[in-house]
């Protein structure tokens, strides 16, 4: 395409548009006046005068063909021939009495609309210097200027024209300039809503509409300004939802965009106008309360809330259980500013999902201590990874019936090169919510395998190892992977394995959970249900999902033989488990009396320090070697 040499005058927008279609009517409209004054001349036999005008007019037309492409040169000529045309007719006729005089102002006029600053200062200065120059002339006689008298029809009629031509002029830049006006006006007001759109896209979650964190945060400040001035208390509430993340992969994102909709309607519901819920993230709310005289006044509000997310959702035709994890900070006792009383909150909310999610938990000041130990134990234990500090015990598991040695439970052990053994109860957490529990729950897997194997070659016979699995692990995809390479990698049959998980785990992940573990069942590994009776206990779920045993929580087992309530607890399990199919295996062992009141209700399985805590590698080998050998 070639390139322009020369770019358009008018710059193609609506303004210059419109200063163009302006400039056609006002050379129409001259054009219109100098004929009419053309013909009164003519009529009236003021040849001269009445060719001078038709000159003008006739330039003047020639204007009108340039003005779309040369607009500045239109503007030029259009100047120029009324400039000098004027001069002329002015000099010619009655020099400075002459009517045209009064044509001068709407010649400015004209330059002033369409020309440039520097035209119309030029043209000024050319109109100025032609009266003084017209005058002179006159003084030195050599322009005769004389008025006319007597005064004829023909003086009214030019004056009056040319201020009907002046006065139009000043009415199409008075409509301009309204038009100008009215049009940024407009675009002021399309100023101001996007800015007020822009405002709430930047405050508010698009899903929800609830306030963001942005806005929550203003929120809070205001809220304790308030409290500050009034007195009073701040709750924040944050919120996590436990299972989002299940009903998502399980139902689809509609599903959980619906439901996280209804969360915020019930959440809305639940506190006054003056509160704040904000949705901050995926599946987090916030609860900002105000102007509370008590702590019981925050229960009440946690008792509320949790109450009605209990209450089931309906998510396309099917109902949804939410159940959700509550950190509370409250100032003044927490922090005064936003920034420390959401981390606090934050805290807290954590310490909820540890302790077995759908709770709430209170800040308190320990937490801010333990954060700092966790990101040591953290950074420790990245390093500990692959090194020698990582190691597996085992604990024996034994067949009741016959007291034969038929497994072992793989305990990750950790011995710190300062802090010396750290106790995976310690540890765990830290690994999850730093994510390195999948990295090391990987290598438990493959070790214990290993381990298992070594076990079948040396001539221990076919014992199978327990391993436990984090709620975590299961979480993420990538556990069957794990699985399978560990197997694999170490030759041991599927059978050998059992993975050990918690109970809360089953509620948590229903449908995810009973996906990975069917297949994983099929696989043939075996599946344990570690800890049982501490969590929920939903019968259905157990029903529902491939497992092959339950481990009755060791706090029961322990208690069972000085507390009859646990005893009978122990028998109920037992029996329930008998009633599902499933084995049972005792956990915290401790005692002959009890092992017999175990064997007694038909208790499959056992294990405890009543044989053997969790050993060493080479120590639990040799246990298994003295305890075969006696039997
Ligand atoms: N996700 C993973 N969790 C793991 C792993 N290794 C351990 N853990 C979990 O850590 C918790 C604490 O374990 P630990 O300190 O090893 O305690 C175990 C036993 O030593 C103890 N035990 C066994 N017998 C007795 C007994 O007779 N009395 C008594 N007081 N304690 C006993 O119980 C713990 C075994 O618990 P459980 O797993 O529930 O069977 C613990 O929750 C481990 O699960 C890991 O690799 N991954």
């Amino acid at each position: 395409m070639p390139i322009p040499t020369r770019l358009p005058d008018a710059p193609p927008d609506p303004l210059a548009n419109r200063q163009r279609r302006r400039l056609c009517q006002v050379l129409w409209l001259l054009v219109g006046a100098f004929t009419l004054v053309v013909g009164i001349n003519l009529a009236s036999g003021a040849a001269r005068t009445a060719e001078l005008e038709g000159l003008i007019a006739s330039l003047l037309l020639v204007a009108l063909p340039i003005v779309r492409r040369h607009f500045r040169g239109a503007v030029a000529l259009t100047a120029a021939s009324l400039l000098l045309g004027l001069i002329v007719l002015i000099a010619h006729n009655q020099g400075l009495y002459d009517e045209a005089v009064l044509a001068f102002p709407a010649l400015l006029l004209f330059a002033g609309m369409f020309g440039s600053r520097r035209m119309f200062l030029g043209l000024m200065a050319i109109v100025l210097a032609a009266i003084v120059a017209l005058f002179f002339l006159h003084q030195g006689g050599l322009v005769v200027s004389q008025p006319l008298v007597p005064m004829d029809w023909r003086r009214p009629f030019v004056i009056g024209l040319i201020l009907a031509i002046t006065g139009l002029f000043v009415w199409l830049i008075v409509g301009d300039l309204n038009a100008t006006v009215r049009q940024l006006e407009e675009d002021k007001e399309a100023l101001e809503q996007s800015h007020a759109q822009i405002e709430i896209l930047a405050q508010r979650d698009s899903l929800t509409n609830l306030p963001n964190r942005a806005l929550a945060k203003d929120r809070l400040t205001y809220l304790l300004q308030q409290a500050r001035r009034n007195g009073g208390m701040v709750a924040v509430m944050f919120l996590d939802l436990d299972n989002f993340k299940t009903i998502n992969d399980s139902l689809g994102h509609s599903a959980g965009d619906a439901l996280l909709c209804q969360v915020a309607d019930t959440l809305r519901g639940c506190v006054r106008e003056s509160d704040t819920v904000a949705r901050v993230s995926g599946d987090e709310f916030l609860v900002l309360l105000g102007e509370l005289q008590d702590e019981d006044a925050i229960v009440a509000a946690v008792a509320k809330l949790t109450h009605l997310l209990g209450q089931a959702f309906v998510v396309e035709d099917v109902d949804v259980l939410v159940t959700a994890s509550l950190g509370i900070a409250v100032s003044p006792r927490d922090g005064d500013d936003p920034d420390t009383l959401l981390k606090h909150a934050d805290m807290a909310m954590y310490r909820a999902k540890d302790a077995g999610r759908n709770t709430f938990r209170f800040f308190d000041p320990s937490m801010n201590e333990s954060v700092v130990e966790q990101l040591h134990l953290a950074a420790g234990l990245r390093s500990a990874l692959g090194s020698e500090q990582l190691m597996l015990h085992y604990q024996p598991q034994l067949e009741l019936a016959s007291g034969r040695i038929v497994g072992a439970e793989a305990l990750l052990r950790w011995r710190h090169p300062e802090l010396g053994w750290i106790s995976p109860a310690r540890f765990i957490p830290v690994a999850e919510r730093s994510g390195l529990i999948h990295e090391l729950g990987a290598w438990v897997l493959r070790q214990a395998c290993m381990d298992a194997q070594s076990w079948r070659e040396l001539g221990l016979g076919e014992l199978g190892v327990a391993v436990n699995v984090s709620a975590v692990q299961f979480r993420r995809d990538g556990l069957e992977r794990h699985v399978a390479r560990a197997l694999a990698s170490s030759g041991l049959p599927a059978q050998a394995l059992e993975l050990e998980l918690t109970e809360s785990l089953l509620m948590a992940d229903a449908s995810h959970l009973g996906n990975v573990l069917q297949r994983l069942s099929t696989s043939g590994v075996q599946i344990a249900i570690d800890d049982f009776g501490t969590g929920y206990s939903n019968l259905g779920y157990l029903r529902n999902f491939a497992v092959d045993r339950l481990k009755v929580d060791q706090s029961f087992v322990r208690r069972m033989t000085s507390n009859p309530h646990d005893e009978g607890l122990v028998r109920a399990i037992i029996e329930m488990g008998h009633c599902l199919g499933l084995q049972v295996v005792a956990e915290g062992v401790e005692d002959a009396q009890t092992l017999a009141r175990l064997a007694d209700f038909g208790c499959e399985r056992g294990q405890g320090f009543h044989w053997s805590p969790a050993l060493p590698p080479q120590d639990f080998i040799a246990f298994v070697q003295a305890h075969q050998a006696r039997a």
